[in-house]
């Protein structure tokens, strides 16, 4: 018997044993079942004939199917349950009740799969104490040898299901499990009626705390994240991780208020602070949801919408949840296909950069340009950066974009000034992410040598909302930009929440005030008001202003008027290539 049982201890999938496992199984004068959420995954046939059954009829039914009554049933699983929440082995005579109503006088041991969590799956082995009613009969000595090597073998084999069907880091279920675990609920769901959610929760910006901070930090991060989410939802909900930072869960009976509500807690229960390796670490998640069986009726259909609705919310900037809607599924299709693009799009060359005048509003010179990445695909047509930029974003290329801007626009600033163009600064973009970027200032610091230039040369753009998204990460990388002589201006000024306070502390020296203000200074007293409010407050905290999207004259005297510093828009220039650009600031300077 040892030998057999040994050489099926590595078999990976034992709630569906291969054939000869099964055989073996079958042989054995013990029964043997695997169940979870108290249903019948597998049983031997043994298990199912000692209970009046065939083997086959049994599975997918609940353990109720042997009790006499409910109250018994529900005393034999309470006692079960608790032996096996804390760790041990419910072992104990039981009195069960066959399929044609005869009483079947038993021994039961019960193992719980993952020590401490029954939920997770449970192997019972059912010894027929009427086989041997005489203690010293040699057919009971070999039933309690053979019980002995079941229960090892359950050991090991529950390790082997463990290893299959658990994530290791986080001793959640993975995919494999939840597909398996999420068809039955839905299938419970279709039989009564009733409404279920699947909820996809991606963390924002987990890829910069494994780069900035190593995988071990990002392992334990995922590790305590797990148990929140764990602890944020009922015993009967599946919580499951599906690989990287994305966990799935499944909450049966909950209708589409349930689902924003629950939403709602785990994105709370997600952002207090984690203390791990003597660190503080801080850190949001976005949801999508899809409902059953509006959305979709099987597994696969309502993941795929689940993880479209994720990704509108990422696109959205995050931390937030969002509910599936048509409209998402083609978004969804061009998203991955602009995705796959961008992905290409570098080595085959497809940006360009354009270049923007920015004019001193006292000398009518041009300051500075501001360099504005643009993507030209064969088949999507120019795609706007405020599409492609939060999709580079969103899938972890804005740092190779960003550095690829930064360095073309530092040649060809150098360029410039080999063909004897004056003094011109050059502002470029930094998207949030790149904010992030640990070594931001050194490959800055690379990218000016590289290319001859100092740093005063370069302007960084980073827009009020960026630096606002982890201001304390904010302070520090822009405080290092300081010391190191780089000036960084704050983008779409006014539409963000930094306070003056933040200003200060962030080292800003321009603000850029944001186009939509702009727009309407002519027609709208709130917006004069507004852009008068922040010229004044700019200069009286030593800063400068720049007004961007000026394309009046109108708008151009009001922003004199005031004392804004310098002004950008289509009224001077629209963006221009680099050849175009030299054209235009070498006119603006003919007397
Ligand atoms: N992180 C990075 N972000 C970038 C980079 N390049 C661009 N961007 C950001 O994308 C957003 C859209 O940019 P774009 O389509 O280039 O639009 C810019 C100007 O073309 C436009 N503009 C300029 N003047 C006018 C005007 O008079 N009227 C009008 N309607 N539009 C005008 O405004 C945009 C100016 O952008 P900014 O000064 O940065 O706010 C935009 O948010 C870019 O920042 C990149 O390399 N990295």
């Amino acid at each position: 018997m040892a030998g057999p049982l040994l050489a099926l201890q590595d078999s990976p999938s034992l709630s569906t044993p291969s054939d000869g496992l099964r055989t073996v199984l079958d042989t054995l004068p013990a029964g043997v079942a695997w169940l979870r959420e108290l249903r019948i995954q597998y049983c031997n046939a043994p298990f199912a004939a000692m209970l009046g059954y065939a083997a086959q009829d049994l599975v997918g039914r609940s353990s109720r199917a042997w009790h006499a009554d409910d109250a018994q049933w529900a005393e034999v699983e309470r006692r079960c349950a608790a032996a096996l929440k804390s760790g041990q082995v419910f072992d104990a005579d039981l009195t069960l009740q066959r399929q044609d109503g005869s009483a079947l006088r038993c021994h039961a041991r019960v193992q719980a799969q993952n020590a401490g969590r029954p939920e997770a799956g449970m192997v019972w082995l059912l010894t027929d104490v009427g086989l041997a009613p005489d203690p010293a009969d040699a057919l009971q000595r070999q039933v309690l040898l053979l019980q002995q090597q079941v229960a090892q073998y359950a050991e090991s084999a529950s390790r082997a299901w463990r290893q299959a069907d658990i994530d290791e880091l986080t001793s959640l279920p993975n995919r494999t499990l939840l597909a398996r675990d999420a068809t039955q609920a839905i299938a419970q769901a279709h039989a009564g009626s009733k409404p279920l959610a699947m909820l996809y929760l991606d963390l924002d910006r987990f890829k910069y705390v494994n780069d900035s901070l190593g995988h071990r930090i990002g392992d334990q991060l995922l590790a305590a994240l797990a148990k929140r989410l764990r602890s944020a939802v009922r015993e009967r909900d599946l919580v499951a991780r599906l690989g990287g930072d994305e966990f799935m869960l499944v909450l049966p009976d909950t209708d589409v208020h349930g689902a924003a509500h629950v939403a709602d807690k785990l994105m709370a229960s997600t952002e207090p602070v984690y203390d791990i390796a003597q660190r503080e670490l801080s850190i949001s998640s976005s949801i999508g949801i899809a409902m059953y069986p509006q959305d979709g009726e099987d597994f696969d259909t309502l993941t795929q919408r689940a993880d479209a609705a994720v990704h509108q919310a990422k696109r959205n900037g995050g931390s937030a949840y969002r509910f599936f809607t048509p409209a998402m599924q083609s978004e969804a299709a061009r998203a991955l296909a602009m995705e796959n693009a961008l992905r290409r799009a570098l080595e085959r060359q497809q940006f360009t950069l354009a270049f923007q005048p920015m004019v001193d509003l006292r000398s009518g010179h041009v300051s500075g340009v501001e360099a504005l990445l643009r993507w030209r695909h064969p088949e999507l047509g120019n795609v706007s950066p405020a599409e492609f930029i939060p999709l580079a974003e969103a899938c972890g290329l804005i740092d190779t974009l960003g550095e690829w801007a930064l360095r073309n626009a530092a040649f060809q600033l150098k360029a410039w000034r080999d063909r004897g163009l004056p003094g011109l600064t050059m502002a470029v973009n930094l998207s949030a992410m790149q904010l992030q970027q640990t070594q931001l200032p050194a490959l800055i610091d690379d990218v000016l040598r590289e290319a001859g230039l100092v740093p005063s040369d370069l302007e960084l753009e980073l827009t009020e909302g960026a630096a606002m998204q982890d201001p304390q990460h904010a302070i520090a990388v822009l405080q290092a930009l300081h010391e190191r002589g780089l000036r960084v201006s704050i983008d779409d000024f006014g539409t963000g929440h930094s306070s003056l306070s933040y200003l200060k502390r962030f080292r800003a020296y321009k603000l850029k005030i944001d186009q939509s203000f702009v727009r309407d200074i002519s027609v709208d007293a709130d917006d004069r008001a507004i852009v008068a409010a922040i010229i004044h407050m700019a200069s009286s905290l030593g800063l400068q202003t720049i007004a961007e999207g000026v394309e009046t004259e109108a708008q151009l005297r009001f922003l004199r008027q005031q004392g804004c510093d310098e002004a950008q828009g289509y009224l001077f220039s629209r963006p221009l290539s680099a050849t175009q650009l030299e054209a235009f600031v070498r006119d603006l300077q003919q007397p």
